[in-house]
């Protein structure tokens, strides 16, 4: 049963705790593995990346077919429906224009002491895609990672995936060539990390890596931040629903279970005013499980994480909201407008009861790679920012550097820093002069 609460009435704290539950922690035999893997290959490179994929994805490889070539990608590409295609086309497209507006503007100014400031704006020059395998694989996470890199000018594209027993999704092929990546590598788990990190003979290294992964990648990522940027680690995906009376209890059920069915530790959570509603969706939960593809999945996750909260008000709700900081906030009331301003912590908010969360999956043009696990608290979703940088820029007349240079100087020798302030003594003429007692 997933966990009932009646605000009114139950011990709040309690049931938070237990809703949040005992999500997985990190594993020693994960990072160990995951640590002789990368030294695995930044010892033997290439060889390392086909002597692992053939003991992990039963797939023999050589470094000349490490890469899929433009044939192979062209003849998976073929295999796709027309309807598939539109649709994917459809929604990199809007996509694109989404992310398109988010790129933001370099900026300079000159102020009254004389100095010209400001900031320019400029992409990584090479980001790696990791693309999950097998079941997991999601054309629609393709677009959403490397729309935003092209649009923020990302020069060199590059996609890992795993190909277990030499399968792979044609669709995440016809993705990665919609969004304009131009390498993909037939390889997976903490190896294709580790060679977007490191490099070999045949994969050059990237700036930048993103997507998710199982814990073998999410341990690889976390093991070479810092010789590379990476995006989050993702966990469990997360949906609160926010309702009032006036709803239909089925379309709520099938919004809570659009998440259950995606990871047996995923969480779906409905808070409502209304006890009638309350009782009518977990109805409706329960009623529609048996009935889905992933049925074991989607009641796992509901049975083990699945919470109803009752509220007497909505800005109750809307407290409650931002103490659990989902990633995805669905907002079924009369005004949710009103009701967003409220709601402060929130990966990605949806309006009203036509905007069901799994539209901003594949169509809306948001991102759909969120912050999970409530670090919606201090993070954002995947954006064109991820594949920018920032680089400050300052230009000194002799004016100006006559007007604001002194305190630098007094300010260096404060710090016992004899060279910071000659460096500017020495252009003010003033480099014999004592300094001010
Ligand atoms: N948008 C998202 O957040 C999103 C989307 C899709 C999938 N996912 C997540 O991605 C994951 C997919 O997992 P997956 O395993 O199917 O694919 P994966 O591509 O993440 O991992 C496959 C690789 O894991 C490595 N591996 C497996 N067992 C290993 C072992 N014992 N030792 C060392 N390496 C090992 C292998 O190299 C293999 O190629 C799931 O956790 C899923 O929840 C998240
Ligand atoms: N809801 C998932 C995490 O935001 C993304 C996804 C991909 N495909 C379907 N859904
Ligand atoms: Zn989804």
């Amino acid at each position: 049963m997933p966990v009932f609460l009646n605000i009114a009435d139950a011990d709040f704290e309690q049931g938070f705790a237990a809703m949040l539950g005992a999500k997985r922690e990190d594993s020693t035999d994960v990072n160990d593995a995951v640590t002789a893997i990368i030294r695995d290959v930044r010892d033997r490179g290439d060889a390392a990346l086909c002597d692992l994929t053939a003991r992990f994805d039963r797939l023999q490889l050589t470094p000349a077919t490490l890469r899929f070539s433009p044939e192979e990608i062209a003849e998976q590409v073929a295999r796709v429906t027309p309807e598939d295609r539109a649709a994917l086309a459809l929604a990199a497209e809007r996509i694109r224009a989404y992310h398109a507006r988010q790129m933001p503007e370099d900026a300079s100014w000159t102020d009254p002491e004389g100095a010209t400031l400001g900031w320019r704006w400029s992409a990584v020059s090479a980001a790696g895609l990791y693309v999950p395998g097998g079941q997991a694989a999601y054309p629609s996470s393709v677009l959403m990672n490397a729309i935003p890199a092209r649009v923020a000018g990302v020069e060199r594209l590059v996609i890992c995936v795993p190909t277990p027993d030499g399968v792979i999704n044609p669709l995440v092929l016809l993705a990665a060539q919609l969004s304009g990546v131009d390498e993909i590598y037939r390889i997976g788990g903490a190896q294709a990390v580790a060679a977007l990190a490191y490099g070999t003979d045949t994969i050059a290294p990237v700036d930048k890596i993103t997507g998710p992964g199982n814990a073998y990648v999410a341990a690889a990522k976390r093991q070479v931040f810092g010789r590379v940027g990476i995006d989050m680690i993702a966990g469990p995906s997360e949906v609160l629903v926010i309702a009032d009376g006036d709803q239909n209890p089925d379309w709520l059920a099938w919004d809570l279970l659009a998440q259950a069915e995606h990871d047996a530790d995923a969480q779906s959570i409905l808070i409502t005013t209304d006890p009638t509603m309350a009782q009518a969706v977990a109805a409706a939960v329960e009623r529609i499980i048996p009935t889905l593809d992933r049925a074991a999945i989607a009641g796992a996750s509901w049975r083990d994480y699945g919470t109803v909260i009752v509220v007497d008000d909505l800005d109750r709700a809307a407290a409650l909201s931002n103490r659990i900081a989902p990633e995805h906030l669905e907002l079924c009331v009369a005004d949710p407008d009103a009701l967003a301003a409220k709601c402060i912590h929130a990966g990605a908010i949806f309006l009203g009861a036509h905007t069901p969360e799994a539209v901003g999956d594949y169509v809306s043009g948001p991102n759909h790679v969120l912050p999970t696990a409530r670090s919606a608290r201090f993070s954002s979703g995947l954006s064109v920012m991820d594949f920018l940088k920032r680089t400050t820029m300052a230009r000194l007349t002799p004016g100006a550097l006559a007007a604001i240079g002194p305190a630098a100087v007094r300010l260096a020798a404060s710090e016992g820093l004899q060279a910071h302030g000659a460096s500017v003594q020495a252009r003010l003429g003033t480099l014999n002069e004592r300094l001010p007692e």
